[in-house]
């Protein structure tokens, strides 16, 4: 293997690894004592070991590279560095109770033994890794945190919390994840923030899938506090006829899901397009079958409902207890931890 090391003129410390076979690296924070290098001098170096094209970027005379400390250092997700950003309090009783019932999960689910957990998307979710944050570095340190989309991938880093991915860790302890809608056996709707898709694969991974919300997720039957549909995730090219499609199986108003600052439609993590299919009551009561029924029409990536797979739900009250709901039908109400409604 050939290897050639080019400095960055505008990002110092940091290399361009070269390697003839046709990959490029960064790699950060190596022969700082190369900085006198010139850039021509490397690149001719370069040339003469690489076949590799250059990229003009990186050919800037060095005169204009910047004094050592003009760029920050790159940002990375360890337990060593300053202290991860602290969520705000919650300033309403919503936010209470989502609070409440992501602290509780957290303190009964997420032990000392699991190594490997898997983080959701959505609103709940920055209390349930504020909850873990505060279990400590050393119980931290060597456990592995798997996100399910661009927003927990970031609150994961910033919490200087270790990051993984399912492709490496296809067993995970524990999937804490928050949810648009629960029934009375533990169905629920996702993906009102449009993860579903990896969302149902951390769950499915997972050998305990946790939900937590407040209150108003609750429910008995799906569709009713959550009417504006089940959301499916649908490769983009497929969209209008999956929509007529579910237009005949029963949910007339499906539709795409819009952005709201950029025209056109919503775009998921996985570069896929959102469809909301309401359907009626009748038809939301056996959320399975409807379920297997979408799965089935083609172009469908996944679809929000998710059944038989959580093994609790908990849901933070507005009087301070949480209602844990398990999936045996049991349910419970205990007391909430006081500081979470707290400073
Ligand atoms: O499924 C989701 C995202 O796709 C979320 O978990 C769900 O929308 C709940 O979010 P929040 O905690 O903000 O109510």
């Amino acid at each position: 293997m050939l290897v050639a090391h080019v400095r960055l003129n505008r990002i110092p410390h940091w290399h361009l690894r070269y390697d003839v076979r046709g990959a490029s690296t960064f790699v950060a924070g190596v022969h700082k004592h190369h900085r006198s290098t010139t850039t021509h001098s490397t690149t001719a170096a370069l040339r003469k070991t690489s076949t590799m094209p250059i990229p003009p970027a990186l050919l800037t005379p060095d005169l204009l590279a910047p004094a050592d400390g003009a760029y920050p250092q790159p940002r990375r997700g360890t337990l060593t560095g300053q202290s991860p950003p602290k969520v705000p309090t919650p300033t309403s009783v919503v936010e209470a109770a989502k609070r409440l019932a992501a602290w509780t999960a957290v303190d009964r689910h997420i032990l000392p033994e699991h190594k490997v957990i898997g983080i959701g998307s959505g609103s709940t979710v920055p209390y349930v890794v504020e909850r873990i944050v505060a279990q400590g570095k050393e119980v931290n340190k060597d456990r592995v945190f798997i996100p399910t989309g661009f927003q927990s991938k970031e609150l994961i880093v910033k919490s200087q919390l270790l990051l993984g991915d399912v492709d490496q860790y296809p067993e995970i302890d524990v999937t804490i994840d928050g949810a648009d809608e629960v029934d009375h056996d533990l169905n629920c709707i996702k993906g009102g923030g449009g993860c579903h898709l990896r969302e149902k694969v951390l769950a499915e991974a997972a050998d305990t899938f946790i939900l937590v919300a407040d209150y108003r997720k609750n429910s008995t039957v799906l569709g009713t506090t959550f009417p504006q549909g089940i959301p499916i995730e649908v490769v983009p090219f497929a969209y209008t006829k999956i929509l007529q499609n579910l237009h005949l199986i029963g949910s007339p108003n499906a539709s795409l899901r819009m952005a709201k600052s950029k025209a056109g439609p919503v775009v998921s993590d996985n570069g896929n397009f959102i469809i909301d299919a309401p359907f009626p009551e009748e038809i939301m009561k056996d959320p399975y079958t409807l379920l297997t029924r979408i799965k089935m029409l083609t172009g469908i990536v996944e679809v929000g409902l998710f059944c038989h797979m959580a093994k609790a739900a908990y849901f933070g009250n507005q009087d301070g207890s949480v209602t844990i709901k398990w999936h045996d039908g049991r349910i419970e109400k205990v007391a909430g931890n006081e500081s979470a409604v707290e400073d």
